[in-house]
């Protein structure tokens, strides 16, 4: 991967009538690189896509592709195919055929369409399927015939719609690697749009937070999930204890934060400096605080909460409390640690975590 922009999104809009599903955004696809594109469902990823494939024109702004501008050239003359989740495969021709498709559609030779599709059907392990219609094949094996369809004209940069997630989860986990390997072996630029942060996260270089048409956060997954930039994305990762708050105090260690449910110290954020009087919103994640039935004897932040309930999550258990001014806190434990306190409902526990244990939101 290379920091050398492939596409430039610059101030795009796309309205529907008077409904503006997307933007205006910015952002860049480095030539190279795993971009994943995720947010809830309606804020605008495939749209983004969309505009990308050329299936929809922005309505305002401007997308180039290695420096040109493409706004307005049709599909056909770009080289950027799109996978679905629907693969949208020619279902009355064969693996071979739909294979072949787009080097007939491109006027190449026989000779070198055979070659060419050898290749792809050799790399997908779809060989021994090749002269079996499509409709008889199973999920994993229709999805190896999408990617070999799509690549074998060996585009640039492949657009990827949620093209897993019909699949079964041990299935989706297999096609994931599948699909890292040869984005690594290929160095082709692919473009992600998925719902599943595990996807997202899992495989992509950099991920891109949608929500309501615009960029939330763009950056490599370490980064949002240790540092996410908004209550938005905090929530989206189920960051959930969130607190909002003014500035009552700062030195140079730390930054104390008056909020309804307590004043609390938080390790200052070079992406915000705060001063007195400004509001600011921190997040703690649930495996980052500790529990206690009695005061903690440390001096990190504490607060006095009283227990919801418990969620099991496989090997550790969310443990729901709710402290003062009806804040939700929620602690993410293992059940060694879990067996050491009274956790019934209703039972008094103290919740602390160190002032570095919390992120500042920059965005907020
Ligand atoms: N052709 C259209 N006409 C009117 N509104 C549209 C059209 N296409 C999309 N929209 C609206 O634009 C918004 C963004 O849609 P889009 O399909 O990009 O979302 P998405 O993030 O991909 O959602 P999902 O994950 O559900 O597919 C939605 O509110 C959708 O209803």
């Amino acid at each position: 991967m290379t920091n050398t922009p492939l596409v430039v999104f610059e101030n795009v809009v796309k309205r529907y009538g008077t409904f503006s599903a997307v933007g205006p955004i910015d952002f860049e696809i480095r030539k190279g690189e795993f971009l994943a594109i995720m947010g809830s469902s309606g804020c605008g990823k495939t749209t983004t896509l969309r505009m990308l494939a050329g299936l929809e024109a922005p309505s305002d702004g401007e997308i180039r592709l290695a420096g040109k501008r493409i706004n307005d050239l049709p599909t056909w003359q770009r080289d950027t195919p799109m996978v679905w989740q629907s693969l949208a495969l020619f279902p009355f021709l064969t693996v071979r055929e739909n294979v072949e498709f787009s080097l007939r559609m491109r006027g190449i030779a026989k000779a070198e369409r055979q070659q060419r599709v050898d290749k792809w059907l050799e790399r997908m392990q779809i060989t021994e399927f090749a002269e079996r219609n499509v409709a008889h094949l199973s999920g994993g094996q229709r999805q190896r015939v999408a990617l070999a369809r799509s690549l074998v004209t060996e585009p640039e940069i492949l657009l990827l719609d949620e093209p897993l997630s019909a699949l079964d989860a041990h299935l989706k986990v297999r096609m994931q690697t599948v699909l890292s390997n040869l984005q690594r072996e290929l160095g082709i630029t692919f473009v992600y749009v998925t719902h599943s942060q595990s996807e997202a996260f899992s495989m992509a270089d950099r991920v891109v937070i949608m929500s309501r048409g615009r960029i939330e956060q763009i950056g490599n997954p370490q980064e949002i999930y240790r540092a996410p930039r908004t209550r938005f994305v905090a929530e989206f990762l189920g960051s959930s204890n969130i607190f909002a708050g003014n500035v009552s105090g700062v030195d140079s260690t730390s930054v104390r934060i008056s909020t309804p449910s307590g004043e609390f110290d938080v390790a200052p954020s070079q992406a915000k400096p705060l001063s007195k009087g400004d509001k600011a919103t921190f997040v703690v994640s649930g495996d980052r605080v500790n529990l206690s039935n009695r005061p903690p004897s440390n001096d990190y932040n504490r607060l006095e909460a009283s227990v919801v309930g418990e969620e099991f999550v496989g090997a550790t258990a969310v443990i729901h409390l709710e402290g003062m001014a009806q804040i939700e806190i929620k602690a993410q434990k293992s059940h060694d640690e879990l067996d050491q306190l009274n956790l019934e409902p209703g039972a008094k526990v103290w919740v602390s975590w160190r002032p570095d244990a919390a992120h500042i939101l920059p965005g907020e």
